[in-house]
């Protein structure tokens, strides 16, 4: 039999396979029986097709398709050739057994050598690797999937498959007596220095952990960089790059790779994509082998996602024009390919215009009814469905569900995080993944909080699902950490603040997250945060057992590794407080230790993990109440609400300044100076409680912060916008979201102002939002209603580019105390922009007056000022 053949019947048999999974995701999902039924009858003429087309037969189907191009496929190619003539395989062959490498049966005399692990005990033979990656992937996946009591004895060395570290992991069974081969002293090293040589194998036995019955487990990554062939940019890494690799894909802890077995997954393992998580990302690793098969593994996006070529929606959702689904099942055009095979989960988002006012499942709105109209076959390509409206993007980071890319909608201007999942094992165990998967979008399409990333819908395309989410540009906290270091502790409270207000209305829902940690959370450019990734997340019921293993070993909670029953919301408050500890040291506690001896450490002994000095009483207070060994001693997410360490956060997010309320602002912030003799205000904005407030608190009014903080306002999307000038005085502010982009660490350090900002030009309405919250520091000036806005920016922060002889406006003005204007900027004998001499001098004056007057930034006024308006 011609090895096509073979290859075919194989295809035909996994694609069966593979479609009864979809399908059961989409009964999952609540597709209609009716939808189902003509799905499958549509599906199951499609299969005739791709036997006929795999056969070699040409395809009769005429192309529906209103691309001109014409598709290259597998198929057509046989078709274009005598069926009795083995073809000569195709120069792609080895992309495509890579992109199958995941699904390849053995003995696939394509397959390509998985790289070695690093130090692995036990590496996977090359020349079954992927069959030894799928059975790791179904003992793995099998003892962690579900969240009965009996799947909570998956061992946490079990979670080396997410690691990427294909280590072989002897491990002797619960009911194996508990000897170890290292004394504990040994095992609780600190490791110094983590790298990858020093990886080793584990054969400890820990007590109390959860154990497997199984004697030996070969894990393996299917998103490890450094197994994973698919991701070929990435495996070349070497674990200083593997840092980079993080940063790139916003996901794991480069610094300390996980050692040894690599079971848990370590938080410095750069080796994974992100997989740090046990449990839920077992069912990863049974889709990993998809993951694999795709050629958009590569974290750079492959050009054949945009390109115009063939096979166009496969292009746009990743496979290469000569993937068997891809050429192999082209017989029909693509348009019908799409159409039968598209089966909509869940309403897709709407444009923005519309989502602001109407959830994106409601009823009101439709998919269908405003279908995206491809303006041209090479942008219909991106797209992933002709009714899908959204066009697949740059990779925004990996996680050990699948892709998550950006998603524009052309036609709407909306931004959507496309969570892509290829749903292709023929492994049973995948059935129970995308009951995961599912489960997960059954919690977040039940979720809607500011703090909680939005869900907009799903849809599952060919063998693909997508998942639809509010796209949160900033990325998580962990890349935030990786790239600017630890944050203050400002930066902590509030995001502090933010997770627990969005683990409140979880935890209101009785739904546990369980994955906890810095890569799971999201924030916006304007500070605000989002809890994202719930995987894991379960709702809990009166019948819940206790929680499986799952998690992320350095943010699991005690109960969590040691499977006794706790109360279950409060693994997520353990897992908060270790988030805090990795937000002030960029690491997760006990992070110096290995993954079991960590393990072991916050499951069997009565330590904590060091709180850093320079955190705060009050912040070490909330972390130690977090860290407390017994759940039931943990204060709820509510109740920690209410602990000092949060509960004044101060927003990070600027106000929205429109040019009407700047207006305003500038006369109000003008008034502001007279009433301290700058300038000629007499009245004061602020009211003598705000500023005894300000001044109890030790805080800066003029940090933009309400005095009357409400920290479950301040997650608001709405920006409930802090500053007490901008409440009292500035209605136009109010409740409006802002957009500023502006959440200036120099203003947060409190160190250093914009002014100090170097001469980068900033926005106009940037510049008068900073103005004005100088003025409310007190530093501003004003030489006339509305220049306040200028005077500072204009001496600092523009200047001008334009050479001198070039014709101009003064880019900015002052305004003397006439308000006439004057110009803004001199020149030096160097074509250099100088400030005017009358500016310096005021400038100088003025500031001489605030010393007198012992102001300071961040106080907008004296304490006790005799100078308040009427
Ligand atoms: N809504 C979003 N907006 C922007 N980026 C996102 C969004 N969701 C996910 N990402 C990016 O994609 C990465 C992987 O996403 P996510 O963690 O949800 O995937 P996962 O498969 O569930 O991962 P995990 O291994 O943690 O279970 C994130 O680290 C983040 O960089």
């Amino acid at each position: 039999m011609p090895w096509w053949s073979k290859h075919s019947s194989k295809d035909e048999k996994k694609k069966s396979s593979k479609e009864s999974i979809i399908d059961a995701f989409n009964r999952k999902l609540g597709f209609g029986s009716e939808d189902k039924s003509s799905c499958r009858s549509r599906k199951s003429r499609r299969r005739r097709d791709e036997i006929v087309s795999q056969r070699g037969a040409i395809s009769r189907l005429p192309s529906r398709s209103p691309s001109p191009s014409t598709r290259v496929s597998r198929c057509q190619s046989f078709a274009a050739r005598s069926p009795a003539v083995p073809l000569p395989r195709p120069a792609l062959r080895t992309a495509v057994t890579r992109i199958d490498s995941g699904s390849q049966r053995p003995g696939s005399n394509a397959s390509l050598p998985l790289p070695k692990p690093h130090g692995g005990a036990s590496n996977v033979p090359d020349s079954s690797g992927a069959e030894a990656d799928f059975t790791t992937a179904s003992v793995s996946s099998g003892s962690s999937v579900g969240d009965n009591p009996s799947d909570s004895i998956l061992s946490p060395l079990a979670s080396d498959c997410e690691n990427g570290n294909r280590t072989a992991l002897n491990i002797s069974s619960r009911d194996q007596p508990i000897h170890s081969n290292k004394n504990s002293a040994e095992m609780f090293k600190p490791v110094p220095n983590l790298s990858n040589k020093n990886r080793r194998p584990l054969g400890t036995h820990v007590k109390n952990l959860q154990i497997p019955k199984r004697d030996l487990v070969l894990c393996s990554a299917p998103d490890s960089l450094l197994s994973s062939p698919s991701r070929s940019p990435m495996r070349s890494f070497v674990p200083d790059q593997v840092s980079n690799h993080g940063l790139l894909i916003g996901k794991p802890y480069p610094d300390v790779s996980l050692l040894g077995s690599g079971q848990c997954s370590s938080p410095g393992s750069g080796y994974n994509s992100g997989n740090n998580s046990i449990g839920g990302d077992m069912s990863t690793q049974l889709f990993w082998p998809q993951s694999r098969c795709s050629p958009e593994c590569s974290p750079v996006p492959s050009p054949r996602m945009t390109s115009p070529g063939p096979s166009s929606r496969i292009q746009s959702g990743a496979v290469t024009p000569l993937h068997p689904r891809a050429g192999g099942s082209t017989t029909g055009s693509p348009t019908r390919r799409l159409d039968d095979n598209k089966q909509q989960s869940h309403r897709l988002p709407l444009p923005p215009l519309l989502i602001s006012n109407t959830f994106p499942l409601s009823p009101t709105y439709s998919a269908a009814t405003s279908p995206s109209v491809p303006r041209s076959p090479a942008r219909a390509e991106a797209t992933v469905s002709p009714g899908s409206r959204w066009k697949k993007g740059r990779l925004l980071g990996m996680g050990s569900f699948g892709h998550v890319y950006l998603g524009f909608n052309s036609e709407s201007g909306e931004m959507c995080a496309m969570k892509e999942v290829t749903l292709c094992s023929d492994d049973a165990k995948s059935r129970e993944s995308a009951q995961q998967l599912g489960q997960e979008i059954a919690v977040l399409s039940r979720l809607r909080h500011p703090n909680i990333v939005q869900y907009y819908g799903s849809e599952t395309v060919d063998d693909k699902l997508y998942i639809y989410l509010e796209y949160v540009s900033g990325g998580s906290i962990y890349k935030l950490l990786q790239e600017y270091g630890q944050f203050g502790e400002n930066a902590i409270r509030n995001y502090t603040q933010q997770i627990l207000s969005g683990l409140a209305y979880l935890h209101a829902k009785n739904t546990v997250h369980r994955d906890i940690k810095g890569a799971n959370i999201l924030v916006d450019p304007h500070g605000r945060v989002k809890v994202a990734d719930f995987g894991m997340a379960k709702h809990i019921t009166a019948q819940s057992g206790p929680l499986s293993f799952k998690g992320s070993p350095y943010w699991m909670a005690p109960e969590v590794i040691q499977n006794s029953s706790g109360s279950n919301l409060a693994v997520d408050i353990w897992s908060l407080g270790c988030t805090v500890l990795e937000m002030a040291t960029t690491k997760p506690p006990w992070s110096q230790y290995e993954g079991v001896p960590a393990m072991f450490k916050i499951g069997n002994s009565k330590d904590l993990p060091d709180i850093p000095n320079h955190l705060s009483e009050e912040g070490k207070d909330f972390v130690r109440k977090c860290l407390q060994r017994n759940p039931a001693n943990r204060p709820t997410a509510a109740q920690l609400l209410e602990h000092a360490f949060v509960r004044n956060v101060m927003p990070l997010e600027r106000p929205l300044v429109s040019a009407e309320s700047a207006e305003s602002m500038n006369v109000v912030a003008s008034s502001t100076m007279r009433s301290l003799d700058i300038g000629h205000a007499r009245s004061l904005p602020l009211d003598s409680e705000d500023t005894s407030n300000y001044q109890q608190k030790g805080l800066k009014p003029g940090l933009g912060f309400s005095t009357s903080q409400s920290p479950r306002n301040m997650s608001c999307p709405i920006s409930p916008v802090g500053s007490p000038i901008f409440h009292s005085h500035s209605p136009h502010i109010s409740g409006r979201r802002s957009p500023s982009p502006i959440s200036s660490p120099h203003v947060l350090s409190g160190s250093s102002t914009p002014l100090t900002a170097g001469g980068g030009a900033i926005p106009f309405h940037h510049q008068r939002q900073t103005t004005i919250n100088l003025l409310q520091e007190g530093i501003g000036s004003s030489r006339s209603p509305g220049s306040a806005g200028n005077f500072y920016t204009n001496s600092y922060f523009q200047e001008p580019r334009q050479p001198r002889s070039s014709p101009r406006t003064p880019p900015h003005v002052f305004w003397d105390n006439n308000g006439s204007i004057q110009p803004g900027y001199n020149w030096n004998k160097d074509n250099q922009p100088v400030l005017s001499d009358h500016v310096s001098q005021q400038l100088l004056s003025e500031h001489l007056k605030l010393k007198s007057l012992n102001l300071r930034p961040g106080f907008s006024t004296p304490p006790g000022s005799t100078n308040r308006g009427p």
